[in-house]
């Protein structure tokens, strides 16, 4: 099995995914930094150099390899599921579970103001209050893909351990 993770950026797909897999004996995979080593270039450096159409169709292409996997925790990028048909090749691939990590505007806002140097779509933005109505009106256009997980956890109030308990009850 191959369970993927994926929600905005932020909502803890990479903290809760290599907790789950060290829980779980699986192997992890963060697909962001796979798309870099592939790429050779930092993500923050594709989107400048390459632009982000360039950033997608990696992403499109790369995820062809993700399916043949198996015994994997994959964190997917924010932006995966959200482009072509990927959302319908995850949820349609044979022994996977995707699972959206649903989190608040707010928490978002909280959780990658002071990290938002590491995520180009959000760096230029300069106030919370910017990054807080970006925030509100790209989740609303992303929930509609989120929204075809198998699963959703809303992890405001959770550790990331609990996170990773909770996937774990609903993979049983
Ligand atoms: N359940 C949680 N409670 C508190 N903080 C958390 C939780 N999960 C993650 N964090 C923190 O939130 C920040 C973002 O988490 P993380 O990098 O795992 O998100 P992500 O979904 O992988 O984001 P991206 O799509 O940008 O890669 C990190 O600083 C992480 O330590
Ligand atoms: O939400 C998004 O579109 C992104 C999220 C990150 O995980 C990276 O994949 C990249 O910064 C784009
Ligand atoms: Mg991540």
């Amino acid at each position: 099995m191959i369970v993927f993770l994926i929600g905005y950026m932020g909502c803890g797909k990479s903290t809760v995914g290599e907790i789950l897999a060290n829980k779980i004996q699986y192997r992890f995979m963060d697909f962001d930094n796979y798309l870099e080593d592939s790429i050779g270039m930092s993500i923050t450096e594709t989107f400048k150099q390459k632009g982000e159409i360039f950033f997608r169709k990696q992403e499109y292409l790369h995820l062809e390899k993700l399916l043949e996997l198996d015994h994997y925790v994959v964190a997917l990028g924010g932006g995966t599921p959200c482009y072509g048909d990927n959302i319908t090749r995850l949820t349609g691939a044979n022994n996977a579970k995707v699972i959206y990590l649903k989190a608040s505007v707010n928490t978002l806002t909280d959780r990658l103001y002071p990290e938002k140097s590491k995520r180009p779509l959000i760096s230029h933005l300069d106030s919370k209050e910017a990054l807080n109505d970006f925030i509100r009106k790209h989740l609303f256009e992303r929930n509609y893909y989120y929204n075809q997980a198998q699963a959703t956890i809303n992890i405001d109030n959770l550790t990331p351990q609990q996170v990773a308990d909770n996937i774990i009850e609903i993979l049983s």
